[in-house]
């Protein structure tokens, strides 16, 4: 599942599944067209093929009729009378006009041969007799019927037989469709009737069949299987014919695989995106506490510690404020963050830290929240350990403070044990008036100056941000120390520099790492005899 989850909420893997999905879509979209206009083929192979038996079922019937007057006949077999009763079915106009008289397959006597003596065997027939239907013997020349170079069928429904005149088969397929008629006998043997020959004979014996991508084949039989139509489209050929609509099938799959895909991605990035992902679980568990020490320059103790909020993504990893802060302020998460955050932080601390430990505890918060009425109820986990820890808040200055309305905050937040600093001042809204203008506890220098390579116009400036704040009397931690120098630097100026913070000291830590920092460190910074 976690895997799934990280697959989801990656850019690159959700356009990576975006791709796949238009794909297998395509693919989707494609086959369905495909059986679509297969099935259309089919329709048109069934139609065609049942035109082309048509005139045979006729034919069938024909011969069927014919029998029955045939067998009609009164008179005793070849003789005169016999014979004029034989040729007065024979003029009946379907095309039938000559009649054995065969019993058991051996022809004694014809319409146009009186008899035969001796009678004449026809022998083993090319289509035996089965329950529904005669026996039929293919092509024979009929000149032992005084028919001189002809040539026709003889089907034989005991004792009477008739010659079936080899017609001519009438077929009209559409260009991309082939076909062929076949009688078909015993042990696979079939006699070409008509239509484009090797139709069939690849088609093998099997029943109606479609051999999928090379062509499809249809074989459609009458009378008792023997009599088949088989037809056959090349798909090759009908997408040569219809290349038109290949072409737009292609683009339409194509456009609607992409757009589908694409909605499909919209609604993975809207589900998966940091910002829903961060409100569907911004809750206790989610949220991690840093803390960064902070240094007493004048004691070298760590006097506190700066609570800075990480929170834990979906997929266990950690996401930094910089992402996550714009969307608490967005979303109107402000009261609940600041609550998870001070909470949990409460609760490491007094787990985790000895009982001797006393430390200033700075927390950030949003400007909006600079109420007494809201911040007290969110600070009052601290009260029953106030012997331990003090509570500071810095203000991260989003937007510009109205300041009489927080000065009035500010001062009811000291009354009620709640320090406040000004963040980041230097940049930004944190200005010399909020400075003069409120009675904030202290100042924290924004770390661009410390930060400043030597000679660069903040590192000049830097000794006058530093002059200002300590004239307006409040307390001061300079923050992004990152080495050695410049923490040499600030001890050494005067009036003393009270608290500095940064990487030189420590990163911000998870609070086993700050314990174990604030045991190492308890009878004051080490690193601070390297710079001494
Ligand atoms: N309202 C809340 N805002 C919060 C909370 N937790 C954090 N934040 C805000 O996010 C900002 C970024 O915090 P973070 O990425 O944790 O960065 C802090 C330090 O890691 C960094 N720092 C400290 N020392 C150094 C240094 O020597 N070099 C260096 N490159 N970076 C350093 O500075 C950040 C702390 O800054 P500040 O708050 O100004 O003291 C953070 O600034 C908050 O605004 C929260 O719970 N609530």
């Amino acid at each position: 599942m976690a895997k799934i989850v990280r697959y989801l909420i990656s850019a690159r893997q959700q356009m990576f599944a975006a791709l796949l999905l238009g794909i297998i879509l395509f693919a989707i979209i494609i086959t369905a067209i495909g059986w679509m206009a297969r099935q259309q083929v089919y329709r048109a192979m069934v139609g065609e093929s049942r035109e082309v038996l048509q005139p045979y079922t006729e034919l069938t019937g024909r011969i069927g009729s014919t029998f029955a007057a045939l067998r009609a006949i009164t008179a005793d077999p070849c003789t005169e009378d016999f014979n004029r009763q034989l040729k007065r079915v024979a003029y009946l106009p379907d095309g039938l006009n000559e009649f054995f008289y065969a019993p058991g397959g051996a022809i004694r006597c014809s319409v146009s041969t009186k008899r035969f003596d001796p009678p004449m065997a026809l022998g083993t027939p090319d289509l035996p007799a089965t329950e529904v239907s005669p026996a039929v013997w293919i092509d024979r020349d009929l000149s032992f019927a005084g028919l001189g170079g002809l040539v026709g069928s003889i089907v034989l429904v005991d004792p009477f037989a008739i010659v079936v005149p080899l017609e001519a088969v009438s077929m009209s397929p559409p260009s991309w469709m082939e076909m062929e008629v076949v009688l078909i006998g015993p042990s696979g043997r079939w006699w070409h009737r008509g239509g484009s020959a090797a139709v069939h004979a690849p088609a093998g014996d099997g029943p109606m069949e479609a051999s999928f991508p090379a062509d499809f084949r249809l074989r459609d039989c009458v009378d008792d299987q023997r009599l088949c139509v088989v037809t056959k489209v090349s798909v090759l050929a009908l997408m040569q014919q219809f290349e038109l609509f290949v072409g737009a099938a292609l683009v339409f799959s194509a456009v609607l695989a992409a757009w589908l895909s694409g909605r499909a991605r919209a609604l993975i990035v809207r589900r998966w995106s940091l910002a829903s992902r961060f409100r569907r679980h911004l809750d206790a568990g989610s949220i991690i506490c840093a803390y960064q020490p902070i240094l007493d320059l004048r004691t070298g103790q760590i006097a506190g510690c700066e609570v800075l909020a990480r929170w834990r993504d979906v997929d266990d990893s950690v996401v930094f404020p910089d992402r996550f802060i714009p969307l608490v302020e967005q979303h109107g998460l402000t009261r609940k963050f600041t609550r998870l955050v001070v909470e949990k932080a409460c609760r490491e601390l007094c787990e985790t830290l000895p009982r001797r430990d006393r430390l200033d505890v700075t927390f950030n918060i949003f400007p909006r929240d600079l109420d007494v009425a809201v911040l007290r109820p969110i600070f009052e986990v601290f009260e029953p350990v106030r012997d331990r820890f003090s509570v500071t808040i810095e203000l991260v200055e989003s937007d510009s403070i109205a300041v009489v309305a927080a000065q009035q905050q500010m001062e009811a937040l000291r009354a009620v044990g709640i320090r406040t600093y000004i963040d980041d001042f230097g940049t930004g809204y944190s200005n010399i008036h909020n400075l003069a203008a409120l009675a904030v506890d202290g100042v924290k220098l924004d770390r661009g100056f410390a930060m400043a390579p030597e000679g660069s116009l903040m590192d000049r400036m830097f000794g006058h941000a530093i002059d200002m704040v300590q004239s307006s009397g409040r307390e001061m931690v300079i923050e992004g120390v990152e080495t050695a120098q410049r923490l040499r630097q600030l001890r050494a100026m005067h009036p003393p520099i009270a608290f500095a913070q940064g990487y030189f000291i420590s990163r911000p830590l998870g609070i086993a790492a700050f314990a174990a920092f604030l045991a190492e460190h308890r009878d004051g910074f080490r690193d601070l005899k390297l710079v001494a």
